[in-house]
């Protein structure tokens, strides 16, 4: 197929200049492409000047170059600077893309040498890019000349880009394939958010900033900042040192964090190295921060600013190397807002955040967590002639599949454990994990939005919702019996003992 030629140009100074007669020596770089050995079909014209100015220069080139006016097209391109890069860029190629290019049957050739510097860049990006062209350019010495070079984006450049791209995912995630994805193996999981939440922890491992975990008592924080700490390439042999902060009295929390100098205050007869110092080169969990006294705040948010401490009760700043991981069940936002935390301590801890959701909000970890802590409890039996193997009935998993959970995982592990150690026989049955559940307190959503995919134990759901209501009513009525019935909507309060003895309620006799 043939291929009609087109040439593409931005009208430059000289070639408007050449036309208004002004520049008698040289007829401009259009003119001279024109008046060259190749001859186009088409002349496609862009400019930035006034349109009459552009419009004479059509006429005097159509005159000096033999060139039909319909051959000649002229654009005007608005442009807010001839220097502005991403102006140019985005113009030229909604021109073009109107103009239906590019196209099979058309041969593009840019004119490099018409206009700003800025405008030859973007010519030769789109001619090895979207708009496939020739590229020509004009000089006085040496006339019109092709400008060839060797340059494919598709194999040139782009296997190395996306090498570099892939590199670097791999560094952030799946690097972490072998050494670091092993870190957080210990977090078992079977939930979306969870996998969220760890493949974002896994990416901010490998990087120093600071990082805050926020959930609820026993979602695993610590757990977490463990796995932190060990998939630091550059910490993870060095101190992993937990600090409570909620544990540290409130006139000892700076002397704790960051150590003091004998003599600082009545009782420090020596020296003392803080917890900053202790972590030096590993990483630092601030477990409860939000409990941190706003005193203690400021100095650790200087000891961020500033990389180095100073213990208290001396004027001796030491360089210290920490990684801080900060964790809190508070809602910390709320906090800033009525000012028991400082904001730019806040927006510091927060620059990477992990949110552990309760075990109510991720029900489908519970299999996974269950199976988890009854086998670490017979692996620890198998050496004990004294202890025995355990399995869980059918009904008790069910019975833990509609608890609530407000202790979060740990309270699922301690409960497993007391069940498992209470359960006469081999079998953990229902009472044992019923006894074994000591706040059996909050019920809406364990009841009413049971998985019915597995099947539930209506009868073990209505029991629990009348036992639940039952002990509520007791205990609001200090235990009178008739009272309680009375709230509860019985005739008498022989039936809510009927119904007691039978749920195994209460004190059994009536106090009233
Ligand atoms: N996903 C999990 N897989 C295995 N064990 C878990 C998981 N989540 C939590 N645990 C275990 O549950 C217990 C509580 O977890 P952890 O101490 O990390 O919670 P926490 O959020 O730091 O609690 P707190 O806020 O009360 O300090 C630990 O024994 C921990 O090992």
């Amino acid at each position: 197929m043939k291929k009609t030629t087109w040439l593409v140009a931005w009208i430059g100074k000289t070639d408007h200049e050449a036309a208004e007669g002004l520049s008698s020596a040289n007829q401009g770089p259009i003119a001279g492409a024109l008046l060259g050995a190749q001859r186009f079909d088409k002349v496609y014209l862009l400019t930035n000047y006034p349109h009459a100015r552009s419009v004479v220069f059509c006429t005097w080139l159509e005159a000096t170059t033999g060139y039909l006016p319909d051959q000649v097209e002229l654009y005007d391109i608005d442009l807010p600077s001839p220097i502005d890069y991403a102006a140019i860029y985005s113009a030229v190629c909604s021109n073009l893309l109107a103009a239906r290019l590019p196209r099979d049957e058309v041969q593009l050739t840019f004119h490099l040498s018409p206009g700003t510097p800025a405008m030859a860049a973007i010519w030769i990006i789109l001619s090895k890019t979207r708009f496939p062209a020739r590229l020509i350019q004009t000089s006085r010495e040496r006339g019109i000349e092709p400008v060839d070079f060797e340059f494919d984006l598709a194999s040139d450049f782009l296997p190395e880009f996306l090498e570099r791209g892939s590199a670097r995912i791999e560094r952030l995630s799946a690097s972490p394939v072998g050494a670091v994805a092993q870190e957080f193996v210990a977090i078992v999981h079977q939930s979306t958010v969870m996998r969220e939440q760890i493949e974002l922890a896994r990416r901010v491992a490998v990087y120093d900033v600071p990082v805050l975990i926020l959930g609820e008592s026993g979602t695993g924080k610590e757990l977490f900042a463990q796995a932190l700490h060990a998939a630091n390439p550059k910490r993870k042999n060095a101190l992993f040192v937990p600090v409570n902060c909620g544990a540290i009295p409130t006139e000892l929390a700076n002397s704790e964090l960051f150590g003091h100098a004998k003599g600082a205050f009545t009782g420090a007869v020596k020296s003392h190295d803080g917890y900053f110092t202790q972590a030096d080169g590993g990483t630092l969990f601030l477990d409860e921060i939000g409990d941190l006294p706003l005193d203690a705040q400021v100095r650790l948010l200087r000891v961020l600013q500033n990389k180095e401490v100073t213990p208290v009760g001396s004027g001796t700043a030491r360089k210290v190397d920490v990684r801080i991981v900060a964790a809190t069940h508070r809602d910390l936002a709320a906090d800033v807002a009525v000012g028991r935390f400082r904001e730019d301590l806040f927006h510091r801890l927060a620059v990477g955040i992990l949110r552990l959701p309760p075990l109510r909000e991720r029900r489908g970890d519970l299999d996974v967590l269950i199976d988890l802590f009854l086998s670490a409890f017979n692996d620890d039996a198998r050496d004990r002639p004294e202890a025995q193997h355990k399995v869980l009935s059918e009904s008790a998993r069910k019975l833990l599949h509609t608890h609530e959970w407000p202790g979060n995982v740990r309270e699922l592990q301690h409960t497993l454990l007391r069940a498992a150690i209470w359960s006469p026989g081999e079998s953990i049955d229902t009472r044992d994990v019923e006894s074994a559940i000591f706040q059996v307190r909050r019920i809406s959503d364990a009841v009413l939005n049971q998985p019915i995919s597995q099947g539930i134990e209506l009868q073990q759901l209505l029991d629990r919702v009348a036992r639940h209501y039952m002990e509520r009513a007791l205990e609001h009525t200090g235990h009178r019996k008739a009272a309680a019935a009375k709230l509860l909507g019985f005739s008498n309060h022989q039936t809510l003992l009927n119904w007691e003895k039978r749920l195994g309620v209460g004190k059994g006799e009536s106090d009233d």
